[in-house]
């Protein structure tokens, strides 16, 4: 992910030299200098002279990295988490008093400028740094400000979601392959569909039963697929699914 957004922020014309990678895996670096033409270090207390720091290691690993941050960061800069579940309270509790905060849940597209991140204010968060973590955001998609309380809900929802509709799509290339299609034309017309089906929801406003009414023909083909959906308990499935991940979100936030 911090890779990703790292692309974005260097694809809306931020200066490579302004931007410094700390990455513990000397093998990387290389790569990363080569391809983004960033400073690549693997020593954290290069953040001292940062005015904004992105954590963007797992959940787990993030106390540690803290930790070992807090002593070198210059008190006025911005720490911007991208963490799944870990609150700005338990961020703010191993920093220095007054550090500003923000948490901020991105996802996967904004590797193609699609994204879509949520941001909450930490308590020493003026509207200058939630500003600026927009900013930062906003370079590589869609951004919304919202209170804390929701970020666990938007994780479930836009953080963990590319996954479950590579997961449909992954289901719906089998199925063209299952009626003998060429797994590569199955795909396209899978993954252009996919791609046709969002740019109306987004296009036209219109809402999903709207849109799903449209292409369900009385007695036809796509009333008997959703027919064997609803059977299947699909509808229900994606609701559960998506209360896992908020209940997994929650529980990371203990970690
Ligand atoms: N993937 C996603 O779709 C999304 C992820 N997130 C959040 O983004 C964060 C990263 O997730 P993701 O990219 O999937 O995870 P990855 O494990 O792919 O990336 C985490 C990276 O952090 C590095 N790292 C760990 N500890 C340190 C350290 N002390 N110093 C420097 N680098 C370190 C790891 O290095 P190494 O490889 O050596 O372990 C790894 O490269 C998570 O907190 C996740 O909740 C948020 C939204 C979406
Ligand atoms: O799976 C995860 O924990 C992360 C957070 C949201 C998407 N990926």
């Amino acid at each position: 992910m911090g890779q990703t957004l790292l692309g974005g922020l260097l694809r809306a014309g931020r200066d490579p030299g302004s931007v410094t990678v700390v990455d513990r895996r000397s093998g990387r670096g290389e790569e990363l200098r080569r391809r983004f033409g960033v400073t690549v270090v693997d020593d954290p207390t290069a953040v001292h002279d940062a005015t904004t720091v992105v954590l963007a290691v797992k959940p787990q690993d993030l106390a540690g990295l803290l930790d070992s941050l807090a002593p070198h960061l210059d008190p006025e800069a911005l720490v911007v988490s991208l963490a799944a579940g870990v609150t700005t309270a338990a961020i703010e509790s191993r920093l220095a008093p007054g550090t500003a905060v923000v948490r901020v849940m991105p996802n996967t597209p904004s590797l193609v400028d699609e994204g879509m991140a949520a941001l909450a204010a930490g308590s020493a968060c003026s509207d200058e740094n939630l500003a600026l973590a927009e900013e930062l955001m906003r370079s590589c998609g869609h951004a919304v400000v919202l209170a804390e309380k929701h970020l666990d809900a938007v994780t479930a929802l836009s953080g963990s979601g590319p996954a479950y509709l590579f997961y449909v799509v992954e289901a719906m290339v089998e199925a063209g392959v299952l009626l003998g299609l060429p797994r590569a034309t199955a795909t396209e017309l899978v993954v252009q569909t996919l791609v046709g089906a969002g740019a109306m929801l987004r296009e036209t406003g219109q809402h999903p039963t709207v849109l799903r009414e449209q292409v369900t023909s009385p007695a036809g083909t796509t009333a008997a697929a959703l027919r064997r959906l609803d059977d299947a308990g699909v509808r229900a499935a994606f609701v559960s699914a998506v209360e896992a991940a908020h209940a997994r979100s929650r529980e990371l936030s203990g970690g």
